[in-house]
């Protein structure tokens, strides 16, 4: 349903027409292509013509066209910026924003060039298909229950070692925020499948080797920030069940719960530098405060693997359980905890956390804006071609 919520969202904010709905009817659709100066005429032919694209063309490229249509309309971005849990209104905001100080013309001639290239990319048939667009209700990526007081959020791609794609990024991001609202005492996060989670999917990258990387690389750096600024802001106590092997962002993000118990099976590495990048999940912060600073230098820039007693000796893990009776003993004590005063238990997550919560979100913002640049870096662009050509394994 959050996921419906979203999507609808989009759909409604990239076209300023109250009356856009997420189908759209099949029609053959006649441009004004490559005009060099858009004029307010053509401006107006586009809007119009937005509302009869053929098919969705998807949340990152709607959101492009509202900023370009609020920047070639008001100008550069002047309204607060909304909280981090009114995902739709901050994503169009983060996209508004980073236009910065584009000029009004530009931001038209912008917005009419793009609806030209999606309207002659739009196959037209002259039929309308009911529901062809619309997808269905309920999370692709995630298995989200709640019982026993717990919302349980479980990584579900576990062919893929529960690896983080786009889609997860989005659903988990809504998960913790319904997960703060409903009547839940704790929430968790787990994997399904043999691994926690091997981080970032590395095919989130594919698109850079072609076209528009600086731009991918922006909205990538965005959605990173967003996704953590979730963590750093959850108000109800947030627990890891690591299950398996957690890599990258699933390990740095480690520094954010509030407690964290792991199967001895499981492992944590952070391979950045074999990466071409640098850390995140304000691990550069967090890590250097859980262990020692060597320690913290030994995972994020050598990419040292700890095992679970390893890390739990440097801190990162609370408690370690024999991978035979792992879910049934944190299950357990999982469920005598949810019983616990639920807003005591907020009230102290607060007051632990507001004391760095600023200084969190300063370190997230930095971390994401010197690892927009990381990813155009050849260092990157090779280590992930490598992953997916399948030279080496990391
Ligand atoms: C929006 C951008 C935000 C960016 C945030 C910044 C985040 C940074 C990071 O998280 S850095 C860490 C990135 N992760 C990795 O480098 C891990 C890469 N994977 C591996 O090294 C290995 O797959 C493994 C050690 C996790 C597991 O090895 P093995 O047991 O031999 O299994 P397979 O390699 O055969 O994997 C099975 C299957 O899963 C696919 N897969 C696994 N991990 C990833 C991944 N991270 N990205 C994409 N795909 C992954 C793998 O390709 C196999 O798929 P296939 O069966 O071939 O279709």
């Amino acid at each position: 349903v959050a996921m419906a919520h979203l999507v609808a969202g989009l759909a409604r904010c990239w076209c300023p027409s109250p009356l856009q709905v997420i189908n759209f009817p099949v029609v053959q659709l006649h441009m004004s292509l490559m005009a060099m100066r858009a004029s307010q005429k053509d401006f107006e032919n586009a809007m119009n013509q937005v509302k009869l694209l053929k098919k969705d063309p998807g949340n990152e490229v709607k959101l492009k066209l509202y900023a370009l249509y609020k920047q070639a309309t008001e100008g550069p971005c002047n309204t607060p910026k909304p909280g981090v849990f009114d995902l739709i209104s901050k994503a169009k905001w983060d996209t508004w924003s980073a236009l910065g100080s584009l000029p009004k013309e530009t931001a038209r001639q912008n917005y009419v060039d793009l609806v030209s290239s999606l309207s002659s990319s739009s196959k037209s048939s002259g039929q309308v298909e009911p529901g062809a667009d619309r997808k269905p209700p309920g999370y692709e990526t995630l298995v989200v229950t709640s019982e026993d007081g717990i919302t349980k959020i479980m990584l579900n791609r576990p062919t893929k070692k529960n690896a983080m794609n786009r889609q997860m990024y989005h659903e988990i991001m809504l998960a913790l925020e319904a997960a703060s609202k409903d009547d839940s005492r704790i929430t968790v996060i787990t994997g399904n499948g043999d691994y926690y989670s091997s981080g970032n999917d590395l095919t989130n990258f594919t698109d850079m080797a072609s076209g528009k990387v600086e731009e991918l690389a922006k909205n990538s750096a965005i959605l990173l920030r967003n996704f953590v600024g979730c963590f750093i802001d959850f108000p109800k106590p947030l627990v890891a069940v690591v299950n398996g092997p957690a890599v990258g962002i699933s390990v740095t993000t480690l520094g954010l719960f509030d407690a964290v118990y792991s199967t001895d099976r499981a492992t944590f590495h952070t391979p950045f530098s074999h990466l071409g990048q640098s850390p995140e999940g304000c691990s550069s912060y967090t890590f250097p405060r859980i262990m020692s600073p060597s320690k913290a230098t030994e995972m994020l820039i050598f990419g040292k693997k700890l095992t679970a007693r390893e890390a739990c000796a440097q801190g990162l893990v609370t408690e370690v359980f024999p991978d035979s009776t792992f879910q049934k003993e944190v299950w357990t004590r999982l469920k005598a905890y949810a019983k616990l005063p639920p807003n005591a238990m907020r009230i102290s997550k607060e007051v632990i956390r507001n004391k760095e919560k600023e200084k969190l979100h300063a370190i997230n913002a930095e971390e994401c804006s010197v690892l927009q640049e990381r990813w155009l870096s050849d260092e990157c662009m090779n280590a992930v071609m490598n992953f997916l050509s399948r030279k080496a394994k990391l």
